[in-house]
């Protein structure tokens, strides 16, 4: 994925609980999220310096993402995938994510249901 580089941090399956959905019964109930992310970042300082600070620390990422998904109601996955993108972008100085956004409950005859994005910050280096 990264254009920058080939160093990417990774959180995948970050299961959240979300007031998430496009028709009227969906507002009243929380549904299960899992967000996957690939998240480009030069990991090559961290590696040397054993510091935290040179890191993508990536609790604090999936706290992140976890406060903004449940900060309030949304109704499409597409939505708090775009979001996570530009949190990502904004709060933590990624400059390239891919974004993937699973709703596990909401065709009962299919395994699964997701969107997956991958966004470049327009005004990163590279955008
Ligand atoms: N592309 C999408 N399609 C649908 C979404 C969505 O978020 N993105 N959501 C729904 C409903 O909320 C569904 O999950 C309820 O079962 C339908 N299609």
């Amino acid at each position: 994925m990264s254009q920058q580089g080939l160093d990417e941090v990774l959180i995948e399956g970050l299961e959240v609980d979300a007031t998430i959905g496009v028709y009227d019964w969906e507002q009243d109930i929380q549904q299960k999220l899992i967000i996957d992310l690939t998240l480009a970042w030069d990991c090559q300082r961290a590696g040397q310096s054993d510091s935290i600070d040179d890191a993508l620390d990536y609790a604090a990422v999936s706290q992140a993402v976890e406060r903004w998904i449940q900060a309030k109601p949304r109704a499409l996955i597409e939505t708090v995938a775009e979001g996570i993108a530009e949190l990502l972008f904004k709060d933590f100085g990624v400059n390239e994510v891919q974004v993937k956004v699973s709703k596990p409950g909401a065709v009962p005859t299919a395994n699964n249901v997701a969107v997956k994005i991958q966004r470049t910050r327009v005004d990163g280096p590279f955008g």
